[in-house]
């Protein structure tokens, strides 16, 4: 099938055929290496270990963490783990990159934790910097449950203005391990005097990278660029993202002595557990009908849908409320303690569909989202794996539908390449 009878088979809404599962627990490294292939660039990079009592007899990893480990239903380690915790662990710096819900969030914080050893009273000593307070949210818990029995207290802002006045340098000595948004934190350095310390920082995780260092008026490059000097220069910088661009891996061979480059399966990729449909609409009208279209036919709950912009979820949002779907949608114009509530419920199963714009698109694990639907097209090939990496985590299914218009034909065009590379992946 050439290129252009391809075109013609998406734009008329064809269903790509199922992928193959990868498996996300390797039997060992041979397997591991050959189901998903990991590779590493950098000099004398420490090997990859396929369980974590290897990494427990290599490094010396506490029991305590190991049985947090345990605890967590982390039986083996994921395909990133094996090969970028070690890394860490002999203090490398790394830039890494493998696909949506493949577990990079334990990958960094393993090695941190076990580096931080046991709680100082010195402050700060290791700093995550996340995209979104969601997300913050989310890693800090994560890393609560690897920390338990260890006695490393891991912290995230909430309310900015008691922040100010309680996290001065002081009174956040019990501190170990800060999760933080960019913009939040940069205001915090920018108080006089500074209202947060970094001078300690062991660890600076950049999780979702190349998020963060996007330029203009939604990008972080500036904050980041403070944040990146007030943790002083012995930190050992870690770079983290599902999807690889090349400004960002230019400027951390520049930049970060030693480094070590991960990069597991093929680069900006979808991942392979989702099975992926392109539906075409005609216009804005038939996007309603075809959404009501998928709840005629029965859809599954849970199901997460992107639209591109907050006016666009309030909209389809009274919609489908009115169809008496139990829905409820998250964006900026919401208050913090609604977007809190609101992903509560939907975590814990009583809001079934969740209408959300970007701000959900990185890294949000939500368990067994069933489906993801992008009612609006993703501006970029690159939100498009992010939106669709909500679903089929950790090795599960999940399946997602994009709708299409006349309009978004051009930008269909130039995604041309890149659905290309899935359907050859998925063809070959
Ligand atoms: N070793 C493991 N074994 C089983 N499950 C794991 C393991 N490590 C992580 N997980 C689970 O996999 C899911 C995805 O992990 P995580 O959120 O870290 O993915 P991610 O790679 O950061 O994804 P994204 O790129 O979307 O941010 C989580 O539910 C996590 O609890």
């Amino acid at each position: 099938m050439d290129s252009f009878d391809i075109f013609k088979k998406l734009s008329v809404g064809a269903k790509f055929k199922k992928p193959e599962k990868i498996a996300i627990k390797p039997e060992n490294e041979k397997s591991s290496a050959k189901q998903v292939k990991i590779k590493t660039v950098g000099d004398n990079v420490p090997p990859a270990l396929s369980t974590f009592d290897l990494m427990k007899k290599t490094y010396s990893l506490s029991p305590v963490l190991m049985e947090n480990l345990n605890k967590s239903g982390y039986t083996e380690p994921t395909p990133i783990q094996t090969q970028a915790i070690p890394v860490m662990l002999q203090k490398r710096q790394i830039f890494a990159c493998a696909p949506t819900g493949s577990g990079k969030t334990a990958a960094f914080l393993v090695p941190v934790i076990h580096h931080l050893n046991k709680p100082l009273n010195k402050g700060f000593r290791a700093l995550i910097v996340s995209p979104t307070r969601e997300l913050a949210k989310q890693t800090l818990r994560e890393c609560t449950r690897l920390c338990e029995g260890i006695g490393l207290r891991a912290h995230t802002f909430t309310k900015i203005n008691k922040d100010k006045e309680k996290f001065n340098p002081k009174l956040a000595q019990k501190f170990d391990i800060l999760i933080a948004t960019p913009n939040r934190l940069v205001f915090l350095l920018q108080q006089e005097p500074p209202a947060v310390e970094l001078d300690n920082i062991e660890w600076l995780i950049i999780d979702e990278s190349d998020k963060l260092f996007e330029t203009g008026v939604r990008g972080f490059r500036d904050q980041l660029a403070t944040i990146y000097k007030a943790c002083g220069p012995n930190a050992k910088r870690a770079m983290f993202s599902a999807t690889y661009t090349v400004e960002v891996a230019k400027w951390s061979k520049k930049n970060l002595d030693g480094l070590v480059a991960v990069t597991v399966g093929n680069r900006n990729t979808t991942t392979t557990t989702v099975e992926q449909d392109l539906v075409f609409v005609g216009n804005e009208e038939g996007k309603l009908i075809a959404m009501r279209d998928l709840v005629k036919k029965g859809l599954t709950p849970p199901v997460l849908i992107f639209l591109q912009s907050k006016e666009r979820a309030k909209e389809l949002f009274s919609e489908l409320i009115y169809d008496g779907i139990n829905v409820d949608a998250i964006h900026s114009d919401r208050t913090q303690q609604q977007r809190d509530n609101t992903v509560k419920a939907f975590r814990e199963g009583k809001i079934w569909v969740l209408i959300c714009t970007e701000l959900m698109g990185r890294g949000i694990d939500f368990k067994g989202v069933n489906l993801v639907i992008n009612y609006d097209f993703p501006s970029s090939a690159i939100s498009y794996i992010h939106r669709i990496g909500r679903t089929g985590r950790a090795g599960r299914s999940g399946k997602a539908v994009t709708f299409f218009t006349n309009d978004d034909k051009p930008m269909l065009r130039r995604y041309f390449l890149f659905l290309c590379k899935i359907f050859s992946l998925l063809y070959n």
